[in-house]
């Protein structure tokens, strides 16, 4: 158990469903308040979605799990409106360093550059994480339902909509929805009772998580070792979170015993050993894990939807598991406002499958090269990874092979149904599908920041420095796409003239130190379509009302409206109970 935190307990209340003859139907039930169950919930709130969560347990995340937090999440959690305080508790970094053996290799700087309101990571312990989550979502609790202690038992997953049966201290109780969210985890129980699969690799090594407290003076950077003295033969993983807290991660080899190295007596003399014998430390966390890649060949099934370690799972190396959880959460929760807003078509929700599928299948790739570096699995593969270390210490192309986790990014949704026009001459950084750069901005005179206008609707990012004519010719073409799409919100990059400014729904922007112009490309009338989750749908070098309509119905999914093939037994709508 944790010394430095203390587990809150969440309080448990009698369902008012005892009370009622009829079962209750909601638009969203979410099945987990984990970090992927509570932020779907807050992002369907803040788009104007009622859910209802149902969490088997009273706390937070027992133990830390995920520590590292990246660039991409905190926008996504600063849009969600709780990123501030994971921030302010969070250790900022950006940089790396490698060994080998007793010697540096290289070093590496995440995020070089300026102008971007977010730092490249945070390290924060999962508990902190959650809890923050947990506040965000308490804050919204006249469209959060929040159930602690409702343990679902029994599913019955139809074409049309989804049952759940929920067990409380007080009774049984069943919800009906339109969309069942599951965000049960890696263990996802809701998955073996739909008789699901998640599919992929079980390492064949072991690793020895150690949470240490200490005072110590290594710099608030990654540290990662092969082979070093102090344990050698195997790698060491080091990063500094939070109330003096150090995570190492030893390797241990397939051979280990758990129950064996889980035991303190047998960590102290590891720790030890890498931080010298009179460094003082206290153990504060520790467990013994063997890593998987996998991810289910489906994240649909009839109005099922899986998500964060049920859909996908890969190992802590490149710290893509809740980071990339955090992806998939935003990438569902927009669609789902439309299609249940009568806004889009159900068919957009497949896109959900579609665009996370190619994000998973990223990640698990990132993840399983990290892991066969760390762990080569033949005599000749050590060869060549030590060799590369040896190299990498002198010759820059060895360190682009170095692989003790790519660290991760936000995904880019190359070859979605949903992009549109790439236009001419534009960075390629920013195509169809690429999350939106931040850049700073002046907003009435003040410094903000570009994705702070951005996220949770359409948004036309129209670079408005035209002549006052073209303007004339933009504001009759805009007003009447701004009356009809509700959805759609314009942010102008100016100085804009007078007739852009009348505009509805319009937010005038400067460029404060031309960022947003050198990232983007923008040039007089240029502009780009960002959709509610801040990725690019569409850009063009001269904006029409037109294309941005047509480009608007794309990524709408309107041209997608075909049925959703179903697996006989999802067609019979099956009901699916613990064992
Ligand atoms: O630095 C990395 O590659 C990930 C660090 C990490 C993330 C989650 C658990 C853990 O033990 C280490």
């Amino acid at each position: 158990m944790p010394k430095t935190y203390k587990n809150p307990v969440y309080p448990y209340r009698r369902p008012p469903e005892l009370d009622l003859n009829e079962t209750r139907h909601c638009p969203v039930v979410i099945i987990g308040a984990g970090p992927s169950g509570l932020a779907a919930a807050i992002d369907l709130a803040q788009q104007g979605i009622e859910s209802v969560v149902l969490d088997d347990n009273n706390t937070v995340s027992v133990g830390s799990r995920a520590i590292c937090f990246a660039k991409r999440t905190l926008e996504i959690l600063d849009r969600l409106g709780c990123a501030q305080p994971m921030v302010d508790k969070g250790v900022t970094w950006q940089h790396g360093r490698v060994f080998f053996q007793e010697r540096e290799v290289y070093d590496f700087n995440l995020l070089p550059e300026e102008g971007h309101r977010m730092p490249a990571f945070i390290n924060l312990q999962q508990y902190y994480f959650e809890e923050y989550l947990v506040d965000r979502a308490d804050a919204l609790s006249d469209r959060i339902d929040l159930r602690w202690k409702h343990k679902v038992v029994e599913i019955d997953s139809r074409p049309e909509r989804s049952e759940v049966l929920v067990t409380t201290e007080d009774g049984d109780y069943r919800l009906t929805c339109d969309y069942l969210l599951v965000a049960d985890g890696a263990n996802s129980k809701i998955r073996d009772m739909l008789g699901l699969e998640s599919k992929g690799q079980i390492f064949q090594d072991h690793f020895l998580i150690a949470d240490v407290v200490m005072k110590a003076d290594f710099p608030t950077e990654r540290w990662f070792w092969f082979d070093p003295p102090f344990h050698p033969g195997q790698s060491v993983l080091l990063h500094k979170q939070p109330d003096n807290v150090w995570r190492i991660d030893f390797q241990l080899g397939w051979d280990a015993d758990p129950e064996e190295e889980k035991k303190e007596e047998n960590i102290r003399p590891r720790v030890q050993a890498m931080l010298g014998e009179d460094v003082e430390f206290e153990l504060e966390w520790a467990s013994v894990y063997t890593f998987r890649c996998r991810k289910m060949d489906d994240f649909i099934h009839n109005r099922v939807f899986f998500m964060g370690d049920a859909a996908h799972q890969v190992s802590p190396f490149g710290a893509r598991g809740a980071n990339g959880a955090l992806q998939s959460t935003e990438n569902l929760a927009w669609k789902l406002a439309r299609v249940l807003r009568g806004q889009a078509p159900t068919a957009l929700l497949e896109t959900y499958d579609i665009e996370r599928q190619h994000g998973a299948a990223e990640n698990i790739l990132n993840s399983t090269r990290a892991t066969d570096f760390i762990t080569p699995k033949s005599h000749i593969s050590r060869v060549f990874r030590d060799t590369t270390l040896e190299l990498a210490e002198s010759y820059p192309f060895a360190r682009s092979l170095v692989n003790s986790g790519r660290l991760s990014k936000p995904c880019r949704y190359d070859g979605s149904p949903l992009n549109g026009e790439v236009g001419e001459g534009f960075p390629l950084e920013l195509r169809p599908g690429s999350p939106a750069k931040d850049a700073p901005v002046h907003l009435a005179g003040r410094d903000a920041w570009l994705l702070n206008q951005l996220g949770d609707r359409f948004v036309l990012l129209l670079d408005g420095r035209v002549d006052s004519a073209r303007a004339e010719t933009l504001k009759s073409e805009l007003e009447p796409l701004l009356a009809r799409r509700d959805d759609l919100d314009l942010v102008t990059v100016g100085p804009t003239p007078h007739a852009l400014t009348e505009l509805p729904r319009s937010t005038q922007l400067e460029d404060a130190e031309n960022l947003i112009g050198e990232r983007y490309g923008l040039a007089a009338g240029a502009g780009y379509l960002i959709r509610p989750d801040q990725h690019v749908t569409a850009r063009w070098n001269q904006v029409t009302a037109k294309a941005v309509d047509e480009a608007l119905e794309c990524a709408l999914g309107t041209h997608l409206a075909i049925p959703r093939r179903e697996t006989p037994r999802d067609n019979q709508g099956d009901r699916h109970a613990t064992a």
